[in-house]
């Protein structure tokens, strides 16, 4: 689609003039007459960009431009002057003016000056997308199930068969979905996401398919939706399992005919997308309840990649722990901090119920608490999360599948080794801790532990540990363990 220029001047000579250039170099133009046009095409019509004259009746073009400024920050707007002074064209410059050019006008100084305006906005566009994206490209990863993606993502890729990609929540399908988009023609188009979970119901069909100016309540000027800005490119449909039914059936008749109509208009437009979609849900179980539509899964699901939870692949959990670390203490500004290798035992022995982007914030935690340079065993079991039903890791085991309990808690607490105690075989005796520090060590261990599988009810860790409900209390006083606030300590606070 050719960028569309707005040219704005009460001399009508001059707006015929340069609509020619214009033309002839590729653009589509509209013109103005006066400022209240101008502005009216602004917010009714995209435009990718405005040139406009400074001196004109009425509404001078200062003013205009700091109206279009609030209209749309983002516009380039060049001004046009006969009278150029300086101080017009600092103010002009002031108010969010890209350029500023002097009457009568070159046609090359012209092309120039438009064509860094656009290049300008859209290298701005392109790195603001990078900077929310930073870092969140590269896909770490070499046992089998990532192997496999790999293989799935260089096949699929270069094809423009709609992807559809499955997995828990946090297991990488975002980064799937853009490696498909970098590897495949489209990569120079846009990638645009569209969280159908996080879109509310009713505003859907104008993210998806843009508004016209004055469509709804709210609709103050004209917007593209996300399979217009995604023309050429990619279209992500995260979370395609909560969008709408009847969004499901307008989106249907985009996906088979390309076409579409913004909200509150009537003019066809044309769009070519790729769509990929994910679901962490699992969609022929939707179609059978009725919730999801089965032409519209076909659609979608010409390809399908699963990504699979964390804890089905944990062969990978050393190398993202050791790239995640590298890029938080770069980020942090502290220098690399390595993992012991009992604390990457106790990282290893967690399920990730967040799967990769929980990792990744532990982390990052990690990273910012951890004294350093060599993170220690305690120090990584100080961090994971506890009160889910998820018991603390026993320290010193190997990493590898078999250290890794599953994500549900056994049918009663695991039987303890107290923090810097292994299996048979892993002893070493600590030299840093008195013996009543390591039982209380041990002790506060128990303790925790048990909580956690009781999900913080005091009165049944308490049976469990077969101990009076005030005694355990007290344990937990002495020992400094802070819980939740689920059930209180019995008046008195013994028992
Ligand atoms: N294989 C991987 N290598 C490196 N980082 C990864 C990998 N998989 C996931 N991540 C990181 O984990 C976080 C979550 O990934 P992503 O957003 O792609 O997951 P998702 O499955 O799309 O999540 P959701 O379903 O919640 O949208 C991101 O920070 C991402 O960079």
């Amino acid at each position: 689609m050719p960028a569309s220029v707005l040219i704005v001047d009460d001399e009508k000579n001059i707006l015929l003039t340069l609509q020619t250039s214009l033309q002839l170099a590729g653009y589509h133009v509209e013109l103005a007459a006066n400022g209240q046009v101008a502005l009216d095409v602004v917010s009714a019509r995209p435009v990718d960009a405005v040139l406009m004259d400074v001196k004109m009746p009425d509404m001078d073009g200062l003013t205009v431009l700091a109206r279009v400024m609030e209209l749309k920050p983002e516009l380039p707007v060049i001004m046009m002057s006969g009278h150029g002074t300086i101080d017009t064209a600092v103010k002009a410059t002031q108010l969010g003016a890209r350029d500023f050019l002097e009457k009568p006008i070159a046609r090359d100084r012209l092309l120039v000056a438009l064509r860094n305006a656009l290049k300008h906005q859209a290298a701005m566009e392109e790195l603001r997308a990078l900077r929310a994206e930073l870092g969140r490209y590269d896909m770490v990863g070499s046992g089998p199930a990532m192997q496999r993606i790999f293989s799935l993502i260089q096949r699929t890729a270069p094809s423009e068969g709609r992807v559809l990609i499955t997995g828990e929540n946090g297991t990488g399908k975002e980064l799937i979905a853009r490696a498909l988009h970098q590897h495949s023609r489209r990569k120079s188009a846009p990638f645009v996401k569209l969280n159908c979970a996080a879109v509310p119901h009713e505003l859907i069909e104008s993210e998806l398919f843009g508004h016209e100016k004055g469509a709804f309540t709210g609709a103050v000027s004209v917007r593209r939706g996300k399979f217009e800005l995604a023309h050429e490119g990619t279209l992500f449909l995260d979370e395609i399992g909560d969008m709408p039914q009847a969004m499901q059936t307008k989106l249907l008749r985009v996906l088979q005919e390309g076409e579409l109509e913004r909200v509150g208009g009537t003019e066809t437009l044309k769009v070519d997308v790729r769509v990929i979609a994910a679901t962490n849900k699992n969609l022929e179980k939707e179609i059978e309840a009725g919730r999801f539509r089965e032409d519209l899964y076909y659609r979608v699901n010409v390809v399908q990649i699963h990504s699979p939870p964390l804890r089905e692949r944990r062969e990978d959990l050393p190398a993202l722990i050791d790239t995640f670390l590298q890029e938080a203490c770069t980020r942090n500004g502290r220098r690399p901090l390595s993992l012991s290798p009992e604390a990457l035992s106790v990282m290893a022995s967690y399920s990730y119920p967040g799967n990769v982007r929980e990792l990744r914030n532990l982390v990052e935690r990690l990273a910012i608490l951890c004294e350093g340079p060599v993170v220690t065993g305690a120090e990584a079991q100080e961090l994971l999360p506890r009160a889910k039903g998820t018991p603390p890791a026993a320290s010193s085991e190997a990493v590898g599948a078999s250290a890794m309990p599953s994500a549900r808690p056994p049918p009663l607490p695991a039987p303890l080794i107290p923090s810097g105690a292994g299996a048979a075989g892993g002893f070493r005796p600590r030299v840093d801790r008195t013996f009543r520090e390591q039982v209380e060590d041990a002790e506060r261990e128990i303790l925790q532990h048990t909580l956690a599988y009781t999900q913080d009810n005091v009165t049944e860790a308490a049976r469990l540990l077969d101990l009076e409900r005030g005694h355990f209390y007290k344990k937990l006083k002495a020992l400094g363990i802070k819980r939740g606030e689920k059930d209180q300590p019995p008046a008195g606070g013994e028992g």
